[in-house]
């Protein structure tokens, strides 16, 4: 009986956010299963495109208007039941496509991407066409064609239907493979043969011999060739010969091959951590889906319970995923995750080639690894059977994707933990107020570690440095005078330490000295950033790029100066101030190379430098115990962003850096560095007192109506005129004013921070809200609506929570 699938297509727009149906020929009903990827025509024309199948029917007859399934694109359906599910809660919770969130749940290479030929249809054209174009073929690549001084014939020729486009669906997910040779014949055989083979042909006699030394196991060419001075002719005629038969093998790429990991064994936990656990345990096997937060001071051995946690599952059989955020997706975290479980880790982070990603994710796929540690987009890892999701630095907003679809890896995995009746266990030593409060009210449980695990390691002393005092004082505004004695006396005391610039809120821009003249962006609204390395102004909003001016093109003079402080700029100050200092630099330019942050960090721990000096990359996860000096040049340079998370941030990030500070056995102490020195965010992260933060924030965050006392939504819509933006905006805001209820608080509509970007303008309103039923309907009303303004160029986007108001 003919089956019929329902196909959801790479089409991202509303009118095709549906299943389509499409007859399955016969060659492939027994081939296709739900959650494969297909090609299909769609539309008019030969347009081919990618699909996903999302449904099968059984039918009596099939009808005779539905167009077939061209190809069955995988051999085993790419996402089953569970990610399929999964993907219509991203869609319903995050306002976006069905197959933006069926693609994002794959590694990018196995995005679809397509390739576009011209096709003739009607032979009787003009010569210059069929043969200086097509040079006599009735097709050729579209990229060809769009070069050629015939272009715009071509387009004529198409609305009149006697060329057409045809698209081609491929896949860029390459499996690598390697030729592999195992011998043919028995020894006796084989020897039979040398006495047959010529005595000067030592080629082929080295090649017997080697075939006759080894077992009946495979060898591969490649290392035959490197190791044995044997030919490839040599084992090609080998082969001709019916001594060894040449197969083909798959073979990983191993990011970590040349890596050897000891393995280690758990710690005795202290009384606190086994509590932890304990509580763990006790829902990991009863199967409940409890969310835990772990909140626990820096060095409390979070990692060592979140091992061990993951330990007892796998003695279960069962699977475990560990997020943590990119940045703090370091070597030394991925070694230590190696280290306890070995092969059976997968590493998914953006760190690895495409190809090295794909090939982490289908060792997850056939179940070769059990254990899946990754940034954000791991949650989706195609594991089975999981009984613990652990999301470490559970406050990190790197957690939310900012573009579509923006979806957050903590509700995934809440969503997930509850499909698979598993606890998720979140942990941070400054947890964000949202996931405190859960505690508070009891929706998640609170497990605590008060203090540093190794015996001795107590948390660092914090002194402020207030630089409105030091400036009167120092020359530099970038070191104080107390923190570089401590730098001075721990490089005499053969001590490490660490410096951390941040970078948040912050830029190094030109600007002219005789007019204030700042070189903007052209597109954007906002001033473009020296890069010292590449020596060129660039936005970071669009990507323009410029020459760094030497005149200043509105006064001609010729002060034009840098302002603000690069890690290039404290590095060569650092060097004036200490010549006796070894400098660690890791910022982005440093560590762009693949490898390099690894090797840098190497270094450091092999206390081949006395600083490390670097931004926000720095303040995670390090755990260096000779590292007992932590300073922060500038700590509030986010303070005074118009957000409402810039407290909470900049508390986190002092807390999190200045916890890399004595973890040893020796004490650590941390300068921070702040022209607000009275700010309460900068005074409790002294304290290090998160509790007493969360107290004075939450007031705050109660008295201003926001979050956790209030959801939020934020609504952008963009064009490149400017009062269409605005129209649009204040449009939906008067809708929204009707369609929700009296509780709802609607902040705008106003320009966004950024008013323009790459030539766009945006304007933004943000609505919090405490019980909004309704809102849901609304939007999906507004987005409705704007389809019919997408045409005139307009754009809108929904993001629930966000992260940034900037
Ligand atoms: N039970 C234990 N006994 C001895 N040492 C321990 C124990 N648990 C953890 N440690 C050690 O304490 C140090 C800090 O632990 P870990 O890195 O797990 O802390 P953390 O809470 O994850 O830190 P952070 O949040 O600051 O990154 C590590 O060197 C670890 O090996
Ligand atoms: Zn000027
Ligand atoms: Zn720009």
């Amino acid at each position: 009986m003919p089956f019929i699938a329902d196909v959801i297509v790479d089409v991202p727009a509303m009118q095709t956010d549906q299943p389509f149906s499409y007859a399955i020929p016969e060659s492939l009903t027994e081939l296709i299963e739900i959650g494969m990827r297909v090609e299909v025509p769609f539309g008019n024309g030969n347009r081919h495109i990618q699909g996903f199948i999302v449904g099968l029917t059984e039918l009596d007859i099939m009808p005779n208007d539905l167009k077939p399934i061209i190809n069955v694109l995988d051999l085993h359906p790419v996402l089953n039941e569970e990610l399929l599910e999964l993907a219509d809660e991203m869609k319903e919770t995050t306002y976006s496509f069905k197959i933006t969130c069926l693609q994002t749940m794959l590694p990018s290479v196995m995005r679809s991407s397509y390739k576009k030929y011209v096709t003739l249809l009607d032979n009787n054209l003009p010569e210059k066409i069929t043969d200086e174009l097509f040079l006599g073929l009735g097709e050729i690549e579209w990229d060809i064609a769009k070069e050629s001084p015939h272009f715009s014939e071509l387009l004529e020729l198409r609305r009149d239907g006697k060329v057409d486009i045809r698209y081609e669906v491929t896949t860029k997910n390459k499996v690598k493979t390697k030729r592999v040779i195992k011998k043919a014949l028995e020894n006796s055989e084989l020897l039979l043969e040398k006495e047959k083979t010529r005595k000067n042909a030592t080629q082929k006699h080295r090649l017997l011999d080697f075939l006759m030394e080894i077992d009946e196991s495979e060898f591969s060419i490649k290392e035959l060739l490197e190791t044995h001075d044997i030919t490839r002719p040599t084992i090609n005629e080998g082969h001709k010969s019916g001594w060894l038969t040449i197969e083909e093998r798959e073979v990983y790429r191993n990011p970590y091959a040349h890596h050897q990991f000891k393995k280690d064994t758990p710690l005795k936990l202290n009384e606190e951590q086994q509590l932890a656990l304990d509580k763990m345990k006790v829902s990991m096997d009863q199967e409940k889906s409890d969310v835990f937060l772990l909140e626990g001071v820096t060095g409390s051995g979070k990692t060592e319970v979140y091992l061990q946690a993951i330990a007892h599952v796998l003695e279960k059989n069962q699977t475990a995923i560990m997020l943590v955020p990119e940045i703090s997706l370091t070597p030394q975290t991925v070694t230590r995750f190696k280290k306890r479980f070995g092969d059976d880790v997968a590493v998914l982070h953006s760190g690895l080639s495409q190809g090295e990603k794909y090939d982490e994710w289908r060792k997850i796929e056939r179940k070769e690894a059990r254990v899946v540690v990754g940034a954000r987009s791991a949650i989706f890892a195609p594991l089975e059977n999981i009984g613990l999701i652990v999301i470490d630095e559970e406050h990190e907003g790197s957690y939310k994707q900012d573009e579509t679809p923006r979806y957050h890896a903590k509700d995934l995995a809440i969503w997930r933990g509850k499909y698979h009746h598993c606890p998720v266990l979140l942990g941070s030593a400054t947890p964000s107020l949202e996931a405190r409060a859960r505690a508070q009210k009891k929706v998640y449980q609170l497990l605590t570690l008060t203090e540093r695990a190794v015996s001795k390691a107590m948390l660092p002393q914090i002194d402020i440095i207030d630089m409105k005092e030091e400036m009167k004082q120092s020359l530099t505004t970038t070191f104080s005078s107390t923190l570089l004695e401590k730098l001075k006396s721990g490089i005499a005391k053969k001590e490490q330490s660490v410096l951390m610039l941040n970078r948040r809120g912050y830029s190094s821009f030109v600007m002219c000295r005789d007019c204030g003249y700042v070189l903007p962006c052209p597109n954007c609204d906002i001033s473009l950033t020296l890069h010292m390395d590449t020596k060129q102004m660039k936005c970071h909003y669009c990507g323009h790029e410029e020459r760094i001016p030497y005149r200043c093109p509105v006064c001609d003079g010729d002060k034009i100066r840098y302002y603000g402080t690069g890690t290039q700029k404290v590095e060569e100050e650092l060097k004036e101030l200490l010549p006796e200092a070894r400098v660690i630099r890791m910022d982005v330019d440093t560590t762009r190379r693949k490898g390099s942050h690894e090797k840098l960090l190497a270094q450091f721990g092999n206390q081949e430098a006395d600083i490390l000096l670097g931004t926000q990359m720095i303040a995670k996860g390090l755990d260096f115990p000779n590292v007992t000096l932590v300073g922060v040049l500038n700590a509030d340079t986010a303070l005074n962003l118009p957000d409402f998370r810039s407290s909470e941030k900049t508390f986190q990030l002092l807390t999190q850096v200045s916890g890399r500070a004595g973890r040893g056995e020796k004490a650590g102490e941390v300068i921070i560095q702040t022209f607000n020195p009275e700010h309460y965010a900068i005074e409790l992260a002294k304290a290090q007192d998160y509790e007493a933060f969360y107290q004075q924030e939450m007031r705050l965050r109660h008295q201003g109506n926001y979050p956790p006392f209030y959801f939020t939504a934020q609504l952008v819509v963009s064009h490149e005129e400017e009062h269409l933006a605005a129209k649009k905006m204040y449009e939906i805001v008067a809708f929204l004013k009707k369609y929700l209820s009296e509780g709802a608080i609607l902040l705008g509509p106003t320009p966004k921070s950024v008013a323009r970007i790459n030539k766009r303008y945006y304007y933004q309103t943000v609505i919090k809200y405490k019980n909004e039923p309704n809102l849901s309907n609304g939007l999906k009303i507004i987005l409705e609506e704007s389809q019919k303004e997408i045409r005139n160029g307009l754009r809108i986007t929904i993001d629930m929570e966000p992260q940034h108001f900037i």
